[in-house]
């Protein structure tokens, strides 16, 4: 697996720098004039997504240099690596493998000696049997009544995937069975949803591939206790928790037997799994067929992914449109826009995706990088967004290049509002591309005080994705297109998409003050004078 340790110092940089500079005064506006088919052109479809990159400030040219780029850093040998189940992750000596989650029955993988689609499928089998029995009303609580509430306890990729999936595809949902979701140590977000609950109807799945992390042992910890407080009997554990992980011995110190453990493996990473049984909350709610629709979904796009050219590869074109304007146009971060209010989580999803994956200062043989890395992604819904903070990405000093993602149909029709949204979506793309010019300001009247505040520059770069409908085989798709986005990102930045080195340290500083916060006599402390103050003056409010 041979790649330069330092991109920027190859030919194919050099050229890209030189291309930016030739470039920069290109407008969008010219872009479509010199090319009447561009809007057509530049624009890929891939399963059920149609994916229109054109007003992005790329030429013919530019891709052709960012798809050399792409060769330069080795993407096709490192996109064939992470499926053949070599350790890509090598600060963890770990195999990547998250596409064998979505791998159809059969097909054969063999990894470190162990046929990892057929143990993939044991536990999605096991899966699918007790939602089957949960959803049907055949497993039932220590006193004989139905689960009617889920709650998945989990935090970072043991709770956003399956959160996100749960509020996408709300619409497959058994109105029978409600979902909450439970991450932060907060006691503020555990404690309404126990108080909402009903101890005899409620199963908690509790996720966490180490189960060791603190917030989660501590959420699922109170969890225990008010249930065993409410139904007055230890042994009800066994009927109303379940554990996803991939310690089975500390599942088993816990309290949770191992028969209700479904398991993965080291080689799925915490934000790469949604697809192993972290997606258990998920299945229950949405049943095993659409889950399994979802996962053939998501393995068009793994499919598509690992064959298609990367001329036409969907993931490698977003990146490398990603990197030309992280690292040849200076922009900073990256917004998420989806026009439909049941993907309301996954800005949110999509940064732990890509911010943990590529917020990385180092590459893969830990020089520090000569480039830019990922940047800051973020978003909200459309257009609420729109009435927020789009003001800036119109007007402000930062090109901000943001992904707009619609659907033909929404999940409720509701009369007057569909094209009303699809307008906005349309608009607000036609609008950042092309802004207004002074001299259109000036031909509507407008007053020359005002002409400057009501110019729109335009060229803030945009991709639209349009979807059918948000259907579970249309999530599937969406977010492997992220996955593997943020891959070939990682692959041409030369760093290590899969670690998350960067999460240590506070945990490890939290552990030591949390003591200090709780302790009787008055604690030395030799932290920094900041820290200092703030624990004494913390320590004296908290006890009047
Ligand atoms: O599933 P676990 O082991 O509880 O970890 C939760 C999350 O914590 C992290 O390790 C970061 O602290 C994430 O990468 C992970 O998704």
């Amino acid at each position: 697996m041979s790649q330069p340790h330092d991109i920027s110092t190859t030919p194919q940089w050099a050229a890209l720098e030189e291309h930016a500079a030739a470039t920069s005064g290109t407008t969008l506006r010219e872009l479509f004039a010199a090319d009447p088919e561009r809007g057509g052109r530049l624009a890929v479809e891939v399963g059920d997504l149609y994916v229109d990159y054109s007003k992005n400030g790329v030429t013919d040219e530019t891709l052709r240099l960012l798809t050399d780029l792409a060769r330069a850093a080795g993407v096709p040998e490192r996109v064939e690596a992470m499926f053949r189940g070599e350790h890509i992750n090598t600060t963890e000596d770990r195999a990547v493998l998250h596409t064998a989650l979505r791998a159809p029955r059969g097909t054969e993988l063999v990894v470190d000696g162990q046929d990892v689609v057929a143990d993939v499928h044991d536990v999605l089998d096991r899966m699918a049997a007790f939602s089957g029995q949960v959803r049907s009303g055949q497993w039932r609580g220590h006193t004989g009544r139905r689960i009617t509430r889920v709650v998945n306890i989990g935090i970072g990729g043991s709770d956003l995937g399956p959160k996100m999936a749960t509020v996408a595809l709300a619409p497959y949902a058994d109105p029978a069975i409600t979902s909450a979701f439970v991450s932060n140590v907060d006691g503020d977000d555990i404690a309404p949803v126990l108080a909402a609950a009903d101890p005899e109807e409620t199963l908690f799945v509790v996720a966490s591939k180490t189960f060791t992390t603190i917030e989660t042992i501590t959420n699922a910890t109170t969890a225990r206790e008010w249930l065993v407080a409410a139904l007055g009997d230890r042994s009800a554990v066994a009927k109303h928790f379940v554990a996803v992980s991939t310690n089975a011995e500390q599942v088993a110190e816990f309290g949770i037997d191992t028969a209700n453990m479904f398991g993965f493996w080291d080689w799925v990473g915490g934000r790469y799994s949604m697809t192993s049984a972290v997606g258990l909350s998920l299945m229950i709610a949405i049943g095993p067929g659409h889950y399994r629709d979802m996962l053939a979904g998501f393995h068009a796009m793994d499919t598509h992914f690992r064959t298609a050219p990367l001329e036409r590869n969907l993931p490698a074109l977003l990146a490398l449109i990603g990197v030309w304007h992280r690292n040849f146009r200076g922009c900073a971060t990256h917004a998420v826009l989806p026009y439909s209010e049941y993907l309301s989580r996954f800005p949110a999803y999509l940064q732990q995706l890509d911010m943990e994956s590529n917020g990385k200062s180092v590459t893969l043989d830990g020089a520090p990088v000569s480039v830019q890395t990922g940047p800051v992604v973020w978003g909200e819904p459309g257009t609420n967004g729109q009435h927020a903070f789009y003001q800036l990405i119109h007007q402000g000093t930062q090109t901000v290049p943001a992904d707009l993602i619609g659907f033909v149909h929404p999940a409720d029709d509701v009369p007057g509002h569909h094209d009303q949204l699809t307008a906005n979506l349309l608009a607000q793309a036609e609008a950042l591309a092309f802004g207004k010019t002074a001299e259109e300001v000036r031909a509507e009247g407008t007053a020359e005080e005002l002409v400057a505040h009501k110019t729109f520059a335009g060229n803030s770069p945009t991709t639209l994705v349009l979807a059918p409908r948000l259907t579970p085989a249309v999530l599937g798709q969406l977010v492997a297109l992220y996955e593997h986005k943020v891959f070939v990102q990682g692959v041409v930045w030369g760093i290590n998409s899969f670690d998350q080195w960067g999460v240590e340290l506070g945990k490890v500083l939290a552990k030591a003050i949390g003591p200090e916060l709780g302790a009787d006599e008055e604690p030395e402390l030799t932290h920094d004078s900041s820290t200092n103050a703030l624990i004494r003056r913390y320590r004296q409010a908290r006890r009047g």
